[in-house]
């Protein structure tokens, strides 16, 4: 069936709109039946002036959950865990609450608190009290654990990074490895993901990366340069690096089952709305968009302090599409950044 061509020009507005939102640089990459296109606009590095370019590594944020979970998915696959089981059965006593399943952590509907709005509600004192501190996932689900259920076990949506900590602990027990090793072993070596890595608690991004900027919350003050740190305060819900040729390649392999096992791919493509627009929704680990011109994109958004991602895919796989802007705790550009899915995934507007 005949798709629409990518706007490419569409892209490079919407990249250009995250500039003018506050963003010094961004890029895409699309991949599609006609080859690979790609855009960049300003600077990947604010100081020697370097410019934008697709080649270049950095951190994705929370698109890392979307490894994390296939990693698990894929220990569900191999009978190790069950979806529907009480996270307590795997760890025990870990959760006050024997109700909240695998499921509801893959899904954020735990009712686990987001530490992470407390420790950065200051947005630059919090990211400066944090970025080279290294935290354990208990520490982390213990920040969670000190405040309300933010729902009963399996009610609502409640978007969470705890649930994706938890996630993390599931597969260190579960395998005995720790998580950078299974993101090795289960995607990045069979992927041959070569610009993917998980260093936590490293600080560095490694080889040609982009430098990430953060807006401090007080109108008109400098930039704060956020590109080193050790983001364990994320972990396996934030703490991986790749780049745009391997976001496609990651999410057109997962859209074409290279992955999971079709059962556990239907599963996981499985959304509940997450909005009353009834145009974002969340699987396992996983977000779908419905685009304005009726396609649906499946994948990931990701913020971290200095960048801004968006990794998606038709359900597929024939079409995906990388972005990311050098900035973050500016929302405008984070919603400009995002003008990049309608334009390469529904074309040109017609006349
Ligand atoms: C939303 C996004 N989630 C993620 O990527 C996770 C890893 N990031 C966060 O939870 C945001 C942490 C604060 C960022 C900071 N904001 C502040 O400090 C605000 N005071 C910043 O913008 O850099 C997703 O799932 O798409």
């Amino acid at each position: 069936t005949p798709v629409p061509a990518p706007d490419m020009e569409g892209v490079a507005a919407a990249l250009s709109a995250a500039m003018t939102n506050g963003a010094p640089g961004a890029m895409a990459r699309f991949t599609g039946p006609d080859g690979v296109q790609v855009r960049t606009a300003g600077v990947r590095d604010r100081v020697s002036g370097a410019a934008m370019d697709t080649r270049a590594r950095f951190r994705i944020g929370s698109v890392s959950k979307t490894f994390s979970s296939v990693v698990l998915l894929q220990l569900v696959d191999e009978g190790r865990v069950e979806l529907d089981a009480p996270v307590n059965r795997y760890l025990p006593g870990l959760l006050p609450d024997d109700r909240i399943t695998v499921r509801h952590l893959l899904t954020h509907r735990s009712g686990l608190a987001d530490y992470t709005d407390k420790m950065f509600a200051q947005t630059v004192p919090g990211f400066e009290a944090v970025r080279n501190r290294v935290f354990s996932y208990q520490e982390l689900l213990d920040l969670s654990l000190s405040e309300p259920r933010t729902t009963e076990p399996g009610v609502a949506y409640k978007y969470s990074n705890a649930n994706f900590v938890v996630v993390g602990m599931l597969i260190e027990k579960t395998t005995g490895k720790k998580v950078g090793l299974e993101y090795e072993r289960r995607i990045i070596k069979p992927l041959k993901l070569r610009n993917t890595s998980y260093v936590h608690p490293d600080t560095r991004i490694k080889g040609l990366h982009a430098r990430g900027y953060l807006h401090p919350d007080e109108a008109g003050a400098p930039l704060v340069d956020s590109t080193e740190q050790t983001v364990s305060w994320a972990q396996s819900a934030g703490a991986v690096i790749s780049d745009p040729a391997d976001l496609n390649t990651f999410m057109t392999a997962l859209m074409r089952g290279r992955l999971l096992s079709p059962a556990m791919l239907d599963a996981m493509t499985t959304v509940t709305p997450t909005d009353a627009t009834n145009t974002r929704f969340y699987g396992l680990g996983l977000r779908r968009y419905n685009l304005t011109c009726g396609a649906q994109v499946f994948g990931h958004t990701g913020t971290v302090q200095g960048f801004y991602t968006y990794a998606f895919a038709t359900r597929d796989g024939r079409r995906s599409l990388s972005a990311m802007a050098n900035t973050s705790n500016r929302g405008a550009a984070n919603t400009a950044l995002g003008g990049t899915l309608e334009a390469a995934f529904c074309g040109k507007k017609p006349a």
